[in-house]
């Protein structure tokens, strides 16, 4: 229960909902347990005018119909309150599912890209669903059921006692076994279930990458290999699904035998009670038989329960494992710091803590506000590890990343990210518009802004040959852009910022030298005042650049203006002219 503490917060937040919860729910049970003292008033009345105690029929008539009123009564009233016991209850645990859910996603959000790299995704997935539903069903149902039965408990069984106290004992004595039942058979159906559940992620899994890769699986032919795979592992998923069913199909029955166990045992001692003459009258079997039946799911809950709080326990442990999370880089500055963009890289390592790869050694360079510097090396040398360490998704191993003359650890790293418009080399579109994509680096732009940013980056030519123009979705339910297409919008979506450092990370890659060209222009223009970094494999695309820094194995091995590095013989005037005689093919 240790970890379910967390959500004493919520509790208190809600505080006066579940006090009122309580007192509905000891009004709905006082109602409820009303009912069978009527029935057994109506039977004793009956008893009544049998033994002659009672003879005007008129008098027996209007006692039934007081009780039939009475009973109406009592059940509508429970009825209400029953339904007003599941509003608060059950309303609450929806509440706290909300803030858990909201909780762990705002943490998620501020962890290190470490954490992520270390977690499937799955996993982050199944633990702000899966796990908060199951610890919901604690803050729910659990603890609703339980203030039921432990309400119910007190109201009958002391009404019980109060009439007849030795056959509440016999009533009562198959009532733990019920539990304890309840409670195996519980454990054993949420094993099962978890198996099921985990066939099913595997087969929704596999679905969903024949899917995607539907056109590698037609390419090669191996639409048999792949109908069988999913076969074999559709079958298990029937197989533990049986399994499964086996088990479910126990409970009612045994909930059934258990009752009936308990009905035979009020009959017969409550039988042979009213016959030596301790119970006085038939009215009280009557009622027995039918608080037998009231109690019989409450204590089923109780097992019930019991495996719902272990399994919200174990969720919860998963889930306070994220949260207790600390974040590798936080900002430490609360003071607003503005950026200019002078950035000054001195002595910078950095090794990657989880494959142990030193991608930077030793790098050291600086470049002004205004200033365009281009990387260029072969793939693997670290270019992108640059623009990740100037955007402090990482901290650097060793020396000191330097912007506007303050370590960026001293950066309130907000303002850092903020002043920084970053264009990755896989580029990303979320499921939406075009507009909204492109407005996702300024939410507040407007359409004037947007049309300006896709001109800029060269892709507004393309965007309004779609029917729907920049209101066209992109992603499953929508269009498929080409490479180069998402690689203009993404630039949109950085050049849109006005950011003053803008990262363009191997960007251009997909588009054709003269687009490629174009952009350049633009950029030439919009980033006059601001700090630029383009990685690349194209010397086209460095040429222009005021320092341009050649990374081998996360060393720098040049360094220099176009023209500077032509005159050396090395990788970037090798690369120039290989480039070129490919472009004269
Ligand atoms: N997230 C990561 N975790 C661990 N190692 C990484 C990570 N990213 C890159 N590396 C390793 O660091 C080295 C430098 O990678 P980086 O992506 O910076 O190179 P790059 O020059 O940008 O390559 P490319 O031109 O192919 O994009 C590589 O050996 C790579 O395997």
């Amino acid at each position: 229960m240790r970890a379910l503490r967390h959500l004493n917060k919520y509790f208190l937040k809600y505080k006066y909902r579940l006090l009122i919860g309580l007192f509905i729910t000891i009004i709905a049970r006082i109602f409820a347990v009303a009912v069978p003292k009527f029935v057994g008033d109506s039977v004793e009345i009956v008893e009544q005018y049998i033994n002659h105690s009672i003879t005007d029929i008129n008098e027996v008539k209007s006692g039934l119909i007081t009780n039939i009123l009475l009973i109406l009564g009592s059940v509508l009233i429970a009825a209400f309150f029953t339904f007003l016991m599941r509003q608060t209850f059950i309303v609450v645990s929806r509440f706290i599912e909300f803030d858990l859910k909201n909780e762990v996603f705002e943490h998620y959000q501020i962890l290190s890209l470490n954490f992520y790299k270390k977690n499937r995704t799955g996993d982050l997935m199944n633990r702000i669903s899966e796990d908060v539903s199951k610890v919901r069903m604690y803050v729910g149902p659990a603890i609703m059921y339980s203030v039921n039965t432990i309400t119910l408990f007190v109201v009958v069984i002391g009404y019980m006692i109060t009439i007849a106290p030795q056959l509440t004992l016999y009533t009562v004595a198959p009532l733990p076994i019920l539990s304890i039942s309840i409670y195996k058979l519980s454990v054993a159906i949420h094993k099962r279930s978890t198996i099921v559940q985990q066939y099913l992620s595997k087969l929704t899994t596999f679905t969903q990458e024949s899917f995607s890769g539907i056109s590698v699986i037609k390419a090669y032919g191996i639409e048999n290999q792949t109908l069988t795979n999913f076969t074999e592992l559709s079958n298990t998923s029937k197989e533990k699904n049986i399994d499964l069913v086996k088990v479910q199909a126990l409970f009612f029955p045994l909930m059934v035998l258990l009752i009936g166990v308990s009905n035979l045992l009020v009959i017969y001692i409550g039988g042979q009670q009213y016959i030596n003459g301790t119970i006085k009258d038939l009215g009280i079997i009557v009622e027995f038989i039918i608080f037998v039946n009231m109690l019989t799911w409450p204590v089923a809950t109780v097992g019930w329960v019991t495996s719902i709080i272990q399994q919200a326990e174990a969720s919860q442990v998963r889930i306070n494992e994220f949260l207790r999370q600390e974040p590798e880089i936080t900002n430490t500055v609360t003071t607003q710091t503005p950026i200019t963009g002078n950035i000054v890289f001195d002595d910078v390592s950095f090794t990657y803590d989880d494959t142990n790869i030193t991608a930077l050694k030793n790098i050291s360079f600086s470049i002004n506000s205004g200033q365009t510097i281009a990387i260029i090396g072969k793939t693997g040398s670290g270019k992108s590890t640059i623009l990740d360490l100037l955007g402090r998704l990482y901290d650097v191993s060793h020396g000191e990343i330097k912007v506007d003359n303050t370590s960026i650890q001293k950066l309130n790293l907000i303002d850092l990210r903020s002043s920084i418009g970053y264009v990755p080399q896989d580029a990303f579109l979320f499921s939406d518009s075009i507009r909204n994509n492109i407005k996702f680096g300024k939410t507040d732009a407007s359409d004037d802004d947007v049309i300006q940013a896709a001109k800029n980056s060269a892709v507004h030519k393309n965007i309004v040959e779609f029917s729907k123009g920049y209101d066209t979705v992109l992603g499953e339910r929508g269009i498929t852009l080409s490479g180069g297409q998402k690689q203009r919008v993404s630039i949109a979506r950085a050049i849109i910022k006005d950011p003053s450092i803008l990262l363009f990370d191997d960007c251009l890659s997909a588009v054709d030298t003269e687009t490629e060209e174009e952009i350049l222009n633009n950029l030439h223009k919009i980033s006059e005042n601001k700090t630029t970094f383009i990685v690349s494999h194209r010397v086209s695309t460095a040429r222009n650049a005021d320092k341009i820094i050649v990374l081998d194995e996360g060393k720098i091995i040049q360094k220099g203006t176009h023209n500077q590095l032509l005159e050396v013989d090395g990788y970037y005037k090798e690369l120039y002219l290989k480039q070129l005689s490919e472009k004269e093919i």
